[in-house]
Parts: C-alpha cells; structure tokens; sequence
C-alpha cells in the first residue's frame, strides 16, 4: 500500500553540528598515531536546532555573520552529516547556496547545465527548453559555449543560479537570495524565486536581510551562537532579531489607555486623535507611518509623515491627524507612532521620547474598513479621453 506522503518538506530534530578545529600538526600526529582518539578542541557550529518546513512554505532563519546559518544549509543540503539528530527530507531539493564554488569548471556552461539535468532526472523534449531557459536567464551569450573557468565570478553565479531554478523543484535551500550579480540580475532573482516559490515550492531561507523574511515566510527563526534563540511567526522573529530598545518614554509618552486599534472607513474623511503625555519642559514632535505589512507577500511604507510640533511645555495632549477621503484600501495596516524631542536649529538626529511601532514589538493596528478594490492606495484621479485634434 503506498504510504501516504507526509505534511512536512523538511524536518530536522536535535541536530548539532560540530567541527574539529584545525590545529597545525595535528594532521602528522593522527598520521604517527599521537592524536587517535581525534581529540581536541572542536566548535559547536550548530546546537540542538529542531525545525519543521510546511509542504508549500518557506520558513526563514534569520542569524547575524558566524550565528550557523550556513552549515544548517549545508546539513540540510546534505553536504555535511550531522554529529547528532535526524534530517528528514521528501522532494527534490535545490541547494541555492555556495553558488560561486559548484560544478566542474573544465565544462562549459550548456555541458554542465546538461549534466545537472540528467542528474536530476529531466529527460526527453522539455531538455532542449530549459537548456533554452538557461542560456536566455543567465544572459551568458557566446559564453554559455565556453568553459566555466572562464568565466568571471558573477559569469558563474548566473550560470548556477540560472540551472538550480530552470525549473520547478518540490525545495529550495537559498542562501541570501539576492546576492547573485548585480542590481538587475538580483531583481530577475527574486521574480524568478516568487514565481517558484507562488508555485507551491517549499524550502528554507537564510539570511541577515530581515525585509526578505517578512516578504517570503510566513515562519521563521532567530539563530544565535548556533541555538534557535526564536521560533514563531516572522514579524515577531523581525522584532527579535533587530532587538531594537524602545525609548525610555521620561520625558514624553503615549499613555497606557492609547488605543491598540483604530478602525476606520475608505474613501471617507478619517480622523485618528492620539493622546500624549509631555512630563518636562520639552519641544515635542510626532510622527506616523502606515505600515502594509503582509507577511510572505510584501512590507510597504503606505503613509510616512514628517513631524509635527506637538507641544512645547509638559501637559496632557491630543493630537488629531485628518485624512481627507482615506486613499487606503480596506485591511489591515500597522500604525506606528513616534515622539522625538524638536532638535535645537542645525542639530541632527531628534532624540527619541517614545514609540509605538511594530519594529519595537508594540505597534497598534489600522483597520480599514469598505468595499475592496486592487491597490493598497487610491488617488482621486480622473479619466479623460481627449481627442486628437483637441491636443
Ligand atoms: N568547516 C568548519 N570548520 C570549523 N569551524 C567551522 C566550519 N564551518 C563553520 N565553522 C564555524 O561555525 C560557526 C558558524 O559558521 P557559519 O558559516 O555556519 O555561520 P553563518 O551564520 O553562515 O555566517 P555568515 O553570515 O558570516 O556566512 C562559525 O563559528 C564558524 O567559524
């Protein structure tokens, strides 16, 4: 009976990892027998990290330079065993990783793109149309005839990066998704990985760009000195990893009582009025910004306004922001307040009093309420054919 396939892509249980390090000599004293126990210090590159990927879902894992990222890739990528814990994987994975040290460089690009697709199991008529896809994506030219090592570094990365994505695999381990080429083969990167990934792909994505989780993952990790030190969704992982210090709020705050959710209506005149407390003498101004946050879809600032004076002696306030025929769509936004003290003529930065923000962990949120259309944002624009000899 065939077994039923499993939720899960991906599953890694207390999995550690852990290298020898390389100490001169100590090859001649395993040689002559000194060292047999292959003792010696080591470093625990990975600790203990459990993980689960979704079928259809790209989980993040967020880390700082030298926090394990890569080496999960590489033990998930089955480049290294683990020293101890279990790895499951069920589908054919893409490893988008070391992009620039794979492959023969003795082959030219169509023999090596060739290989990998045998390898991989693609045969018949569709080879000659990705081998197509390969050479037009990876905008090689005459160069995708000539052997690897040739090429320059950022020849190779598209070449590999153009190969691993030809077509569609069931997971993808990606490595710092844009960082292949320049600023225009990154941007046909990320298009190319949306449309693999919107195609029900699976994977793992790591990485020190936290924008780049909060637009692919819906979950992701924080990975610290080798530990998951967060595991849950990827706003909350965003707010852990930037591990950003909400301001003292001493000499100006938003009470307690402020609201955690405005509601209001599209295309109507919105008023929002937010209470502020000033507890010294001090020149305050506020500011605020509509945040889209879509988690796994995209992250735009919608609305960021300047800042407004809000007083100038300690005192209890409202401060009242009027929208004129609200140019949101309806959904949910965050709204994200700030209090910074005025600087004094010619001093930079405004020294902030307080926040409210879904990067601080404390954000509020906006409901727009009304009926759909299919933009973030309206403007009260108007249509108007003119005729030809009326220009
Ligand atoms: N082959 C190895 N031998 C010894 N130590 C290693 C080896 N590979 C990795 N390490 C160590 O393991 C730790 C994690 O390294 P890793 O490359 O996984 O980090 P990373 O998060 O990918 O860093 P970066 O963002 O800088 O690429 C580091 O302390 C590193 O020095």
């Amino acid at each position: 009976m065939e077994q039923p396939s499993p939720g899960f892509a991906l599953r890694c249980a207390n999995v550690s990892k852990t290298f020898a390090v390389q100490r001169e000599q100590r090859v001649w004293r395993i040689l002559l027998g000194m060292d047999r126990d292959g003792g010696g210090p080591v470093v625990e590159a990975l600790r203990d990290i459990s993980l689960t990927v979704p079928r259809g879902k790209i989980v993040g894992v967020l880390g700082r330079n030298g926090a394990g990222k890569s080496t999960l890739l590489r033990l998930l990528g089955q480049v290294y065993t683990p020293t101890t814990g279990r790895i499951e994987i069920n589908g054919q994975v893409a490893g988008l990783f070391e992009l620039g040290g794979m492959g023969n460089p003795n082959l030219t690009g169509r023999e090596y793109a060739t290989r990998y697709l045998q390898f991989m199991g693609v045969a018949g008529d569709s080879v000659a149309d990705i081998l197509e896809d390969i050479a037009d994506f990876s905008e090689l030219g005459d160069a995708f005839d000539q052997r690897i090592r040739t090429y320059s570094s950022g020849m190779a990365s598209r070449l590999y990066f153009a190969v691993a994505t030809a077509y569609q695999h069931e997971i993808y381990l990606i490595d710092e998704l844009l960082s292949v080429g320049d600023e225009h083969f990154q941007a046909k990167c990320w298009r190319r990985m949306r449309e693999r990934l919107l195609g029900g792909a699976s994977g793992v994505l790591v990485t020190h760009d936290w924008t780049a989780i909060v637009k692919l993952c819906e979950q992701a990790c924080v990975i610290d000195e080798g530990r998951f030190s967060f595991v849950g969704s990827s706003d909350s992982a965003v707010v852990r990893y930037l591990d950003l210090r909400v301001p003292p709020a001493e000499a100006a705050r938003f009470p307690d009582t402020i609201p955690t959710e405005f509601v209001l209506r599209s295309g109507e005149d919105s008023v929002i009025r937010l209470p502020v407390e000033v507890l010294d003498d001090v020149a305050v101004d506020l500011a605020i910004s509509v945040e889209m946050l879509r988690i796994g879809v995209g992250w735009e600032i919608v609305i960021l306004s300047e800042y407004y004076p809000v007083a100038d002696t300690a005192g209890n306030y409202t401060v009242e922001f009027r929208i004129p025929a609200l140019p949101l769509a309806p959904g949910k936004y965050s709204l994200n307040l700030f209090l910074a003290q005025r600087p004094l003529p010619g001093m930079r930065p405004k020294a902030g009093l307080d926040c409210r923000s879904w990067t601080y962990g404390n954000g509020l949120t906006l409901r727009v309420e009304g009926k759909p259309f299919p933009a973030a944002v309206t403007l009260p624009f108007t249509v108007r054919p003119i005729p030809a000899e009326a220009v």
